[in-house]
């Protein structure tokens, strides 16, 4: 564990780390001596030798002094190092997850918010706090092991044996504590999962008559798992706790007998064997403290390994020296190939070019792969074959920073702060005028939802935007595009939220973004179809299958002509697969 904190904390924090460390060795040693200066205490009193007794004492005092500043300096530290363990995580998490492809993030938002909160806190309290009784724990018993050679070599021995026996029952222990309490932690997630999924999903389950939790079996069946698993837990970590206890229990005994045997044998004193005993009581008391604190450092273990794995995640290879854009505005495919499990292809063979100021709509069965050709051009993920350009250059050529400078994306899952509606418009150019923005937010639409709410353009969106419908949302990351001025946008036109006032804006928007932009759309309305430059259509297997302007298509007589045919007198028009 302490290798894996040094690896998360990164080099200039180690030495500071390492420094905590010793002053809690040095604080155990000296708690170990201060407790074995009882023996010689105890012998000279026994013995009469007051002298002796007192220069004992007097190296006792100092014993407990330096035990105090030690024990000061270490618990200082400690709080240092659990503050630079805090910061230091939380900022080298976020700037490797700023570096990591976008695609990676999918499905992990919750595990990530998870590790970067509750993770580092229990890591930055662990290496610091429970890091220190451990330290004690083995450093002491050394400390009163090696002392007791000098008095009587045969308690010593005695120690010496008992040790390791004490910290193996211990690690059994915490062992067995660890695996409970893991299948716990995994039990409770999978059911806040189920629960959040649950609250989630009210409108479907309640769609369906799925008004209680019994009516929803998943989230039925995690609680009942939690239930079994928690019982289980708690049996396991009492059989590990009195593992743990027997085994102090056992060693303790054994102590004492031999103790009590030399004392009789006439080997020891019976003094001897009162301070003896007095020793023993400590050196048992921090190894049980191990096996206390074992089966927390180990989950511990287990936060900081998800870390690390976040750690060793590669990020998304950048030049390093960019290529300058050849063909401003425009967006190639090249014979691309992917996928995003192994074996299992997305797009195949995929070639087509969207010229600067033209307007390329991607239509298709649903999961023929449109909105993957929009991430691909985004490069959230790198492509498996072939190549994408965009402004003429290939994406893995350029930086993160040039290539977004190209792109607004406009997709369904538009993503707005708990902020005002202006600063969510804001956000596509930083340094747009107060003018500019009013007349972005006037083409998108936002005006009106402004007008409508309390507040005006003052009102806080809520979180992810949850005051605002999914088409209001919409118009707000159109403005965003259409204020960021770039020269290609990746549009997905939202199916479910453009009502006819959210479309009336998004067509007019479509048009001024037209003007100075390559636009990409995923289209789901017939006027974008039939008003773009050219349309790609793709089949069910990711491949393209017609190429051309609508005319051309519809004078082909192929997949597009037979759709559009079927389907043009229908609104929310959407190209579906053929029947074979
Ligand atoms: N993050 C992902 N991980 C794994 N598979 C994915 C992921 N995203 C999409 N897919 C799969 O890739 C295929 C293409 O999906 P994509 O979303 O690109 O299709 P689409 O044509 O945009 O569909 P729709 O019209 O329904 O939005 C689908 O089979 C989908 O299940």
């Amino acid at each position: 564990m302490i290798r894996q904190l040094r690896r998360v904390l990164g080099p200039e924090h180690q030495g500071q780390y390492t420094r905590f460390l010793v002053w809690a060795t040095i604080y155990g040693v000296l708690q170990g001596l201060a407790v074995s200066l009882l023996v010689p205490i105890a012998r000279n009193l026994a013995d009469g030798d007051w002298s002796g007794a007192w220069r004992w004492i007097g190296v006792l005092a100092v014993a407990v002094v330096c035990c105090g500043i030690a024990h000061y300096i270490q618990a200082m530290r400690a709080f240092g190092v659990a503050l630079v363990v805090l910061r230091t995580m939380h900022l080298n998490i976020g700037d490797h997850l700023v570096t990591l492809p976008i695609g990676w993030f999918a499905g992990k938002t919750g595990s990530v918010a998870q590790i970067a909160s509750k993770g580092t806190m229990a890591a930055g309290g662990a290496a610091a706090h429970l890091m220190t009784p451990v330290v004690i724990g083995i450093a002491a018993p050394a400390s009163v092991t090696v002392s007791m050679f000098f008095f009587d070599w045969r308690i010593g021995l005695a120690l010496l044996i008992a040790a390791p026996l004490i910290a193996l029952a211990a690690r059994a222990a915490a062992g067995l504590i660890a695996r409970s309490e893991h299948a716990a932690h995994e039990a409770a997630a999978e059911s806040s999962e189920r629960v959040i999924e649950f609250a989630r999903c009210q409108p479907v389950l309640r769609a369906f008559g799925r008004t209680s939790d019994a009516g929803y079996p998943p989230l039925t069946e995690a609680i009942t798992t939690q239930q079994k698993v928690a019982r289980r837990t708690m049996i396991e970590s009492v059989l590990g706790l009195a593992l743990n206890g027997v085994a102090i229990q056992l060693v303790f005994t054994a102590l004492v007998v031999l103790a009590a045997a030399l004392a009789l044998g006439g080997d020891l004193t019976g003094i001897d064997l009162l301070a003896l005993l007095g020793v023993a009581t400590r050196f048992v008391q921090p190894v049980s403290e191990i096996g206390e604190f074992g089966g927390a450092l180990r989950q511990i273990r287990g936060e900081l390994t998800r870390i690390q794995n976040i750690m060793d995640t590669q990020p998304l290879p950048e030049p390093t020296r960019p290529a300058t854009v050849t063909a401003p505005g425009q967006v190639e495919l090249d014979h691309v190939g992917f996928g995003y499990e192994p074996g299992t292809p997305v797009l195949d063979d995929l070639t087509f070019t969207a010229p600067p100021h033209t307007m390329t709509a991607l239509v298709g069965p649903s999961g023929s792969g449109k909105t993957t050709i929009t991430r691909l051009i985004a490069r959230f993920y790198d492509v498996d074959a072939g190549t994408v350009r965009v402004g003429g250059i290939d994406v893995r050529d350029q930086t993160t920073e040039d290539l977004m400078a190209q792109l607004a994306l406009v997709f369904q899952d538009v993503y707005l702060f708990d902020d005002t509606l202006r600063e969510n418009i804001r956000l596509g150019r930083p340094d747009a005028s107060e003018t500019e923005i009013d007349e972005a937010a006037r083409l998108a639409g936002v005006t009106e939802i402004a007008d409508r709410l309390p507040n005006g353009w003052d009102t806080r969106v809520g979180e992810a935007g949850a005051a605002l419908s999914g088409g209001e949302r919409q118009r707000v990351s159109v403005a965003r595009a259409i204020l960021k001025r770039t020269p290609i946008v990746l549009l997905d036109e939202a199916t479910a939220a453009l009502d006819p006032e959210n479309e009336r804006f998004v067509q007019r928007s479509l048009e001024t973004l037209r003007e100075h932009a390559t636009l990409v759309v995923i289209a789901h309305k017939l006027s974008t179809v039939v008003n773009a430059d050219q349309i790609i259509v793709l089949d069910e297997h990711g491949r393209i299958a017609e190429h051309g302007t609508h005319d051309d298509l519809l004078a082909r007589g192929g997949r597009y002509a037979a759709f559009w045919l079927e389907r043009s007198s229908t609104r929310g028009w959407r190209l579906e697969a053929a029947p074979s």
